[in-house]
């Protein structure tokens, strides 16, 4: 099965990087990039071929769109006239419906909407895939399974994919920016930069481990750390006197809102 990728931007990138580390061909592979210059790094990079979009749409069995939302337009109006009646469009972006891509291209065209993460990266992505209105189990199964090899899956309804969008494809970022302020702590009490990164790195490792792999919840998890008259709770105050739950719930609520109106861009 041949997949090429539409647009190698940093999700491309990782989708191709994933799928090779992950036992993928690199000669099933290829990828469209308008920049010539990223193009020959990733060439260069993965051994994987850059191609024009009319070559991707002859050769791949599956095209995986991976362009900004706002730069859909033209490749819609591109691939309208190139799709072949064996191909199956995988869009990953944020906030686009399936129902774009049906009006777009041509009658029939099985379309399959997916929020992934970077994490994709390093085989450690979650996605959450979702039917347009011709795609079918088998090819549902087929972008399940391709998945799989770089992360976790889960089939959603198309209605949830703005959350979803929100939560476990911002969601990393999330993490990292919680990272970073966390390191800037470190420096704020006097450690250097490295012994502060490698600290709140291992912490971030160790955290996500116990809440994937020990089942308990994570409520459980932080009144283990929180040590009657200990030094957690001190700061579990402060997070609560600064609201940082709320700005949580704040931040997804807006980046959902962000996905629904990119959406809305689109519409007829
Ligand atoms: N970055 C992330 O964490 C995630 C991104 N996404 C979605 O993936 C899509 C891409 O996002 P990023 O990779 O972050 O953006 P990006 O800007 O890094 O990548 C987009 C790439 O597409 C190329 N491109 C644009 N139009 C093209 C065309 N007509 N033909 C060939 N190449 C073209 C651009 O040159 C660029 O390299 C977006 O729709 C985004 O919503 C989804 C999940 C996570
Ligand atoms: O920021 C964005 O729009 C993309 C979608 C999810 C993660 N990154």
């Amino acid at each position: 099965m041949t997949v090429a990728v539409l647009g190698a931007g940093k999700i491309g990138e990782a989708l191709l990087s994933g799928l090779l580390d992950a036992g993928h061909d690199a000669g099933d592979l290829l990828f469209t990039e308008r920049h010539p210059e990223r193009a020959a790094e990733l060439t260069d990079r993965y051994g994987v071929a850059g191609v024009e979009v009319a070559e991707a749409a002859k050769r791949a069995d599956v095209l995986v769109v991976a362009v900004k939302p706002q730069d859909i337009e033209p490749l819609l109006d591109e691939l309208a006239g190139l799709i072949g009646p064996g191909s199956l469009v995988v869009s990953m972006c944020a906030g686009l419906p399936t129902s774009l891509f049906e009006r777009r291209l041509p009658a029939g065209t099985p379309v399959i909407r997916v929020m992934p993460n970077t994490p994709m990266l390093v085989g450690a992505a979650m996605s959450a895939v979702s039917p347009g209105k011709h795609a079918t189990d088998e090819q549902l199964q087929t972008v399940e399974r391709l998945l799989s090899s770089v992360g976790k899956v889960v089939v959603l309804p198309e209605s949830q994919q703005d959350a979803v969008t929100a939560l476990s494809g911002s969601g990393p970022a999330y993490f990292f920016y919680l990272v970073e302020a966390m390191i800037d702590a470190g420096i704020l009490l006097g450690l250097p930069r490295a012994v502060a990164q490698q600290l709140i790195v291992q912490a971030a490792v160790g955290a996500g481990t116990m809440l994937e792999e020990g089942g308990e919840h994570p409520v459980m998890l932080r009144e283990n750390v929180t040590s009657p008259g200990g030094t957690t709770i001190n700061g579990i105050r402060e997070l609560e006197k600064h609201g940082v739950r709320a700005a949580l719930l704040d931040a997804i609520e807006s980046a959902r809102d962000r996905s629904v109106e990119l959406g809305k861009a689109h519409e007829e």
